[in-house]
């Protein structure tokens, strides 16, 4: 990761054949879209750690993490100073919405290009319509 370039990570929760998607209430250029959950890696902590504590976090689930949804170019661009990687991830806990977000939705394969995705998202739904899901 270059200097001043934060990692963000970001878990693909499949369950019955439908993709978790959470609807973010911030910062107020991201409320309202929908993304798939995770957050920042903070210093020190792996990946799969980070997202293990975000998901716990943020929706009060416990997930394992698996295989990475590779991007063309080793991770997601979000911005100048984000970039993303992307997890499937399995749990067979129920997702509560804390703060971070406002709803929650599952998707069919057919409806995966439907919610407003956060803008590096897009691409990531759009990869997903096509692939095997575990
Ligand atoms: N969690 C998540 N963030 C994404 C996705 N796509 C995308 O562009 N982002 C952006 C939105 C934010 O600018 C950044 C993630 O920040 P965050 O606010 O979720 O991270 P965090 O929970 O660690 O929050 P904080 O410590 O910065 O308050 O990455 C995604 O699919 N999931």
């Amino acid at each position: 990761m270059a200097p001043g370039v934060r990692l963000v990570v970001a878990g693909v929760l499949v369950r019955d054949d439908r993709i978790l998607a959470t609807r973010r209430t911030r910062p107020a250029a991201l409320a309202g879209f929908w993304e798939f959950p995770g957050g920042k890696v903070e210093a020190g902590e792996t990946p799969v750690a980070a997202l293990a504590r975000e998901l716990a976090e943020e929706l009060g689930i416990g997930v394992t993490v698996g295989a990475e949804i590779e991007a063309a170019q080793g991770s997601w661009p979000i911005s100048e100073t984000l970039r993303m990687r992307v997890f499937w991830v399995a749990s067979g806990d129920e997702p509560h919405p804390g703060d971070a977000h406002d709803a929650v939705r599952w998707l069919r394969r057919t409806e995966l290009t439907d919610p407003d995705w956060v803008p590096a998202d897009v691409a990531v739904a759009a990869l997903l319509a096509e692939r095997p899901w575990p």
